[in-house]
């Protein structure tokens, strides 16, 4: 081995501090299970003021360590609907104002500490209304919660910019409602639209005077399609709706077809998605959970990057998958082998597939992720050499 390939090779240290870019990330995912028993035992059962949320009886865990064990185990179903149960329990301490901004303000953070220099986190406005709060509220303090996280990581050293992405339930009937509340709120930190939920039997079509109301208003928008539901999933999420982007979108693979010889035929939708640079928010971790592929090594991820597709990595729900962008790198990098260079082009992949304006993204990929991968790749030139003359005693 070479210097260079060694150098080339991210170690856990230099995969936490690479630059890296989230597209795809529940705020309702990733709550610390810390501050999930803190808000529980907050709650007040019955209220007369109307404080919804469940108390801390109803929480299938109360130590912080044990519920996180709890979360990843509970998610880890190899079903897409038993993985999205274990969500009634961080909705449920997500109900009040107070508690929206701590939520949102720690997911800031915690990402800022992984290396996020970059995040789209997404949250359905209409599942936090129990404690009486108005969707405009409910996108208020999530807003004011992510401003407060990147203020915080400044203070401690980590530059992070957020944006959101509001969420409707594909098996309920609010999405025009949620989408014209992203269109309200879309110069004041909301950068676009999404659809999630179970797949099977919720076709993203139900949704399309959403989609049109969007398209109309020039906005933005991604659809969770070809996670737990093939092919005709994306195809309706891209050429009925007009999706941006695709949530997953992993199983395009079924359309690729990779022969003995190794020669690899992409039919018409694998085409068109790979042709037009359709972004792929890929989640490893989640997949494996909700059964949607078997292992790294067999994650499509490998052959989707080899074939370049505009392939991103993300995490989807930190606390049911236990990971992070840096978790999801490394499995990556023991799984395919991949190196810096690997890292910085889906960092770059995931920049530019970004809502925000043009000449943003642009500066954040010059300025921001390519210094600091040219910077990590630059390490093992200053790499210090072991003594070898030892102390004087041994030499003498
Ligand atoms: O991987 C996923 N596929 C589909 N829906 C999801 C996934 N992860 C989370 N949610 C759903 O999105 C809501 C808003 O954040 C969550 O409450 C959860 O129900
Ligand atoms: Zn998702």
């Amino acid at each position: 081995m070479t210097s260079q390939t060694i150098a080339n090779t991210p170690t856990p240290d230099q995969i936490r501090r690479a630059p890296k870019v989230l597209l795809h990330d529940h705020l309702d995912g990733g709550l610390r299970p810390g501050t999930i028993v803190e808000l529980a035992r907050d709650t007040v059962p019955h209220s007369p003021k109307g404080v919804g949320g469940a108390p801390i009886s109803q929480l299938p865990e109360t130590d912080p360590e044990k519920l996180g064990i709890w979360f990843r185990e509970a998610a880890d179903s190899g079903s897409l609907e038993r993985y999205l149960e274990t969500f009634s329990h961080t909705v449920a301490v997500m109900q009040t104002r107070d508690a929206l901004v701590r939520v949102a303000a720690e997911c800031a953070e915690d990402l800022a500490e992984d290396g996020v220099v970059y995040a789209e986190v997404r949250y359905a406005p209409e599942q936090h209304l129990e404690g009486g709060l108005s969707l405009e509220e409910v996108v208020e303090a999530v807003n004011e919660g992510f401003r407060e996280g990147e203020r915080r990581a400044k203070e401690n050293g980590h530059r992070i910019r957020v944006g959101a992405l509001l969420t409707a339930m594909r098996h309920a009937a609010r999405a025009l409602e949620i989408a014209e509340l992203a269109n309200r709120y879309r110069d004041l930190g909301v950068v676009g639209f999404d659809i999630a939920g179970a797949e099977a039997g919720y076709p993203p079509t139900r949704h399309l005077d959403a989609f049109e109301y969007l398209k109309r208003e020039n906005n933005h928008f991604t659809i969770h399609a070809g996670e737990a539901f093939g092919l005709p999933s994306i195809w309706q999420a891209l050429q009925w709706c007009g999706a941006d982007r695709l949530g997953h979108g992993v199983r395009i693979i079924d359309d690729i077809q990779v022969h003995e010889d190794g020669r690899v035929e992409l039919g018409r939708l694998a085409s068109y998605v790979r042709d037009k640079r359709i972004p792929l928010e890929l989640c490893p971790s989640s997949n494996l959970q909700t059964g949607a592929a078997s292992s790294y090594a067999e994650h499509p991820i490998g052959l989707l990057r080899r074939l370049h597709f505009r392939a991103t990595v993300n995490t989807d729900n930190r606390l049911m998958s236990h990971t992070s962008m840096s978790r999801e790198f490394e499995h990556l990098v023991d799984a395919f082998g991949y190196t810096l260079d690997d890292m910085q082009w889906f960092s770059v992949n995931a920049m530019k597939s970004a809502f925000i304006p043009f000449d943003e993204r642009l500066a954040m990929i010059s300025d921001v992720i390519k210094p600091g991968y040219a910077e990590l790749k630059s390490e093992w030139l200053f790499r210090q050499t072991a003594s070898t003359s030892g102390s004087s005693e041994s030499a003498g």
